[in-house]
């Protein structure tokens, strides 16, 4: 398994520290786009942490991104970094928290770490070296029946009636075609790894969202790849790591069985603005 800096195991207790205490809320893209003074805290530290192990690599990082820097993947060696997913939840003390550091080389993805901080479980995936949960090698569900398939999606940020129209009926499809359930848990990264790898938590078989952004699938899709899984964009076609959507499943079939039921929501792109 790979080694985590001390950083970013500091940054766990912090989380979990935190969740405890009084939270500063402010928003960001819409009234329910939520961040803390923790979200800040964690992800600068994170950075510092790698910057001064690795000067020349690139970041990408939510919270900086929220501030103005740039979102665009070069070539160049990348962190990606969600320092906490599920800042909705971390506000309620729901407990469903992760950090999810990613990192890509020439575009291409080629590990992810992601802690929930809440059930102390640490994910890691490499690129051909298998991904594992606290040790133990992760393989996900190998379900292809939609009907006999519990789904995980998200909300998103965006609340306008044309939106919400379009992701309650997407989630009316997936019921409609008998899906057992559809679940919102209010965090991306604990949806994907988690939950599609039932040898490590509670198994779903499929995972949808739009409105998601770079930093809530870069960790989450190397873990779910070196699974076994399938990790694709809503039309069907190659994932787009900046596209602000996702389809993730154990198999192709139930990917592409979820593609087919749903209709697009415009969220635009992580790296137009
Ligand atoms: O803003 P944070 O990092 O909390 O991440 C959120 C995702 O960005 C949303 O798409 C998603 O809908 C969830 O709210 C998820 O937690
Ligand atoms: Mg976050
Ligand atoms: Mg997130």
């Amino acid at each position: 398994t790979m080694p985590v800096p001390p950083a970013v195991t500091f940054s766990f207790q912090i989380i979990r520290k935190a969740l405890t205490e009084e939270k500063r809320v402010s928003t960001k893209t819409s009234a329910v786009d939520l961040v803390t003074e923790t979200d800040h805290l964690v992800e600068n530290l994170i950075i510092s942490e790698l910057r001064k192990r690795f000067p020349s690599h690139r970041f990408i990082a939510e919270e900086a991104t929220a501030s103005g820097a740039k979102c665009v993947l070069t070539p160049s060696p990348t962190w990606i970094i969600d320092p906490i997913d599920g800042t909705c939840n971390f506000v309620h003390r729901f407990p469903t928290v992760a950090v999810s550091i990613g990192f890509a080389v020439h575009q291409e993805l080629e590990f992810g770490v992601i802690y929930h901080c809440t059930e102390e479980r640490l994910y890691t995936g490499q690129r051909g070296r298998g991904a594992f949960c606290n040790g133990q090698q992760l393989r996900v569900s190998r379900e292809t029946d939609l009907s006999k398939a519990l789904v995980l999606t998200e909300i998103g940020p965006k609340r306008d009636p044309a939106t919400l129209r379009l992701f309650l009926s997407n989630m009316e499809r997936l019921l409609h075609a008998k899906a057992h359930g559809v679940r919102v848990i209010g965090s991306s990264t604990r949806c994907s790894p988690g939950p599609l790898a039932p040898r490590a938590s509670g198994p779903a078989d499929a995972y949808y969202q739009f409105g998601l952004h770079c930093w809530d699938l870069a960790a989450a899709t190397v873990i779910i790849r070196e699974a076994g899984g399938i990790v694709m964009d809503t039309s069907g076609g190659p994932l787009d790591l900046m596209s602000c959507r996702v389809v993730a499943a154990g198999t192709r079939e139930m990917a592409m069985l979820i593609a087919q039921a749903l209709q697009t929501i415009d969220y635009g792109r992580d790296d137009e603005n």
